[in-house]
């Protein structure tokens, strides 16, 4: 399948005023690890704890996104991405600089969705419509919509813990919530890669009339084709710093030679090139189909 060219995406709205503004963003945290005073630093040194190991998540980070855009957050395991997005969501706060975000947030971070484990599917439908400004009729409305979407079981377990649901059924559960609801922009952390295809597809769809009606969206991911369908910006985390910011189809390009260590070529170009190789084959002496 060829995916379409950020150029081409039919959704790629005039983007906007800055509704995102990120100002020499910082985050520090602790690193966690614990060790035992040694007998030198307890007799010798007089001490009796460690001082405390931080390190900095996300350091120096400035943009700023216009309503209507999709970026893509793209970067290793441990860059600072979802940390960003937390930031962005302002359930993290930062240690240094600013968060600026002038429109609603719809967040689907972790995979729960920010839900609460001990409530009812049920029940946090009405909680997160409710803290998202919804009123009791608003959410009655779109109730079926929302439970139609995540499918089946979802309805099946409506009146089950949250926790009990499968990650899977977590995940199906938070995207319907999160895309039902009217706010603004958009934050979706690597979910898409939890479902199973035909949810992924429909997922897909949902995606693409969001960004038609001139949503703003952030996504985190690592897959490739994913972010190349969906953004038309790219930013670049590398060890909490920013190290990139442009056109999706030249922040892929820099992330993954840098990954990879080998040119990075877009799958467009790819497909034309195995398409190329295919005919050759086909057309060469004595070639027989499977
Ligand atoms: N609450 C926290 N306390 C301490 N360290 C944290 C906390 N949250 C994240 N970290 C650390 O901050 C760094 C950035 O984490 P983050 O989850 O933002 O990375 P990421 O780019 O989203 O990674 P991945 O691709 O693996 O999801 C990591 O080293 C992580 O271990």
């Amino acid at each position: 399948m060829s995916l379409p060219s950020a150029e081409k995406v039919k959704w790629k709205s005039s983007v906007g005023e800055p509704v995102i503004t990120v100002d020499n963003l910082g985050i520090e945290f602790l690193t966690g690890r614990k060790r035992n005073l040694s007998m030198r630093e307890i007799v010798f040194q007089r001490r009796t704890s460690h001082k405390k190991e931080t390190f900095w998540a996300l350091k120096n980070i400035s943009f700023q996104v216009g309503r209507g855009e999709a970026v893509g957050l793209v970067g290793s395991n441990g860059g600072g991405k979802s940390t960003l997005l937390k930031m962005i969501a302002g359930t993290l706060l930062p240690d240094e600089g600013d968060v600026n975000v002038r429109d609603g947030v719809a967040p689907l971070i972790e995979l729960t969705g920010g839900f609460i484990g001990e409530l009812s599917a049920r029940e946090n439908i009405y909680l997160t419509g409710g803290l998202h400004g919804m009123s009791k009729d608003e959410i009655d409305e779109r109730f079926d919509d929302i439970v139609d979407f995540a499918g089946p079981k979802v309805r099946s377990g409506l009146d089950l813990p949250y926790r009990h649901f499968s990650s899977g059924m977590q995940v199906r559960l938070g995207f319907a919530v999160i895309t039902c609801l009217d706010e603004p922009i958009i934050l979706v952390d690597e979910v898409l890669a939890v479902g199973d295809a035909a949810f992924r597809d429909k997922c897909y769809q949902r995606m693409e009339g969001l960004l038609e009606q001139g949503r703003t969206l952030f996504l985190v991911s690592h897959s490739e084709g994913d972010l190349l369908r969906f953004c038309t910006r790219g930013i670049y985390l590398k060890e909490g710093h920013m190290v990139a910011d442009g056109s999706m189809e030249e922040i892929m390009q820099q992330y993954m030679e840098d990954l990879l260590g080998v040119p990075w070529i877009p799958p467009a170009e790819r497909n034309a090139v195995d398409a190329l190789y295919n005919r050759r084959d086909r057309e060469a002496p004595g070639y027989k189909a499977d």
